[in-house]
């Protein structure tokens, strides 16, 4: 199994992590009553994002946390996000980059779940 190395590996981890959660009896409903029909908006901006985080391809610029503060979600919800996402890292990839991708999940998770609790912007 290879490493998390190009474009086209982030695209498949981005898609197979989102075609998961959007089949979630949990976390798909928070999802798609947000999202609606623009998952082809959300799927590109996720993808830019870890682009930028795993690769140094600068091509997200946005405020990661914003669209989470008035969402639904507790610690149970990051618990099972993470969950998948580990999940769809083990299953298609191994190596530093698979590593540092769940463990900066985890740590904007925490800061998420911090941010959510402490009720700040
Ligand atoms: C239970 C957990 C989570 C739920 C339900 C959730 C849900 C959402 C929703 C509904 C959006 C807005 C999509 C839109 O406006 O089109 C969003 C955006 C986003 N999420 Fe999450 N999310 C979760 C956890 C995370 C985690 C752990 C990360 C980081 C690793 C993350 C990173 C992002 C980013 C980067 C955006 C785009 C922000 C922007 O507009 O620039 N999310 N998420």
């Amino acid at each position: 199994m290879k490493d998390i190395q190009d474009i086209d590996d982030i695209e498949l981890m981005v898609n197979t992590f989102y075609a998961v959660v959007r089949e979630d009896e949990v976390l798909g409903p928070i999802f798609n009553n947000v999202i609606k029909d623009n998952w082809p908006l959300h799927l590109d901006k996720m993808i830019r994002f870890w682009q930028t985080i795993l690769l140094q391809e600068y091509t997200y610029k946005g405020s990661p946390f914003h669209p989470h503060r008035k969402l639904p979600i507790q610690k149970q919800h990051f618990d099972r996000w993470l969950n998948h996402f580990n999940n769809c890292i083990d299953k298609n990839f191994k190596g530093t980059k698979a590593d540092e991708a769940k463990m900066r999940a985890k740590k904007m998770a925490q800061m998420f779940q911090y941010k959510l609790a402490s009720n700040s912007l």
